[in-house]
């Protein structure tokens, strides 16, 4: 089971509540965690469009957890503190789409440890299975929820410099027929302050983000077809 299969299931809950959260609460910050995330928050994008009060600012897939497990991940390698481990996720939040951007931590031979960028991809997917049928991670993604929420909540408050990877309507790679992208966003009073770039990739991180575009490209559209084929009421 992917997060691609919970499809099925979560894309019209995700479009009810966004329906509700549209006619009710147009200006709220909506942080998106139901799976797959790449394809539910153009679902989201889309139910606001058709109501006329999508602002792009405020909407926000919750990929927190790809960072918090990669830092986790390579503390165990290096025997250090994972908090102080930084270290760039982009992409999306499902298998292929998520690169982890090693070369530009103060690890940047990682980028070549195939088996460690697999374990980021996969960490989703590793607990599924070792939970076989009850469920996916639920602490991990306690924490990395609660860590989102407190940064929106902190730069919602006038803080500056609030910096957090997260899945958002992006200019990156627009031009490649991508709209939804997650990168390091500077976080303000008004939801996304600044999309920061992705920076300087090294060649093998070119090559998983050529795979991250081609399956990011089919998530993003089949939120849409979604609701363009299930309007719901
Ligand atoms: N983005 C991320 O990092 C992560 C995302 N997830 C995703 O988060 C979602 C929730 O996961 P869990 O909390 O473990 O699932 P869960 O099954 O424990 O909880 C789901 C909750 O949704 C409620 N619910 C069901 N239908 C609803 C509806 N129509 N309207 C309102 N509420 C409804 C259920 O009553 C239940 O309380 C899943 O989609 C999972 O894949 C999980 C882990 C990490
Ligand atoms: O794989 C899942 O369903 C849960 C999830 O998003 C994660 O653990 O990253």
């Amino acid at each position: 089971m992917t997060r691609d299969d919970l499809f099925n299931t979560n894309a019209s809950i995700v479009r009810d509540l966004a329906k509700a959260c549209a006619e009710n609460c147009p200006e709220a910050n909506l942080l998106i965690i139901s799976n797959p995330v790449n394809s539910t928050v153009p679902i989201c994008a889309e139910v606001f469009k058709a109501r006329g009060v999508y602002n792009p600012r405020r909407l926000f897939g919750v990929t927190t957890l790809d960072v918090v497990r990669a830092s986790r991940f390579v503390s165990e390698i290096k025997g250090t503190d994972p908090a102080e481990e930084q270290i760039t996720v982009v992409g999306g939040h499902s298998g292929v789409t998520i690169v982890p951007l090693f070369s530009q931590s103060r690890h940047p031979e990682l980028s070549s440890n195939a088996e460690l960028v697999h374990r980021v991809q996969f960490g989703g997917d590793e607990v599924v299975k070792a939970k076989d049928g009850a469920g996916s991670a639920t602490l991990s993604m306690a924490m990395a929820g609660a860590r989102m929420a407190e940064s929106i909540l902190r730069a919602a408050q006038g803080e500056k410099g609030v910096i957090e990877p997260t899945f958002v309507d992006s200019p990156l790679y627009k031009d490649q027929g991508i709209d939804f992208f997650s990168s390091n966003v500077e976080l303000g009073p008004n939801g996304v302050e600044k999309v920061l770039p992705v920076g300087k990739v090294d060649a093998a991180e070119e090559k998983l983000l050529e795979a991250c575009f081609s399956d990011l490209k089919k998530n993003i559209e089949k939120g849409r077809k979604f609701v363009a084929e299930n309007p719901g009421n």
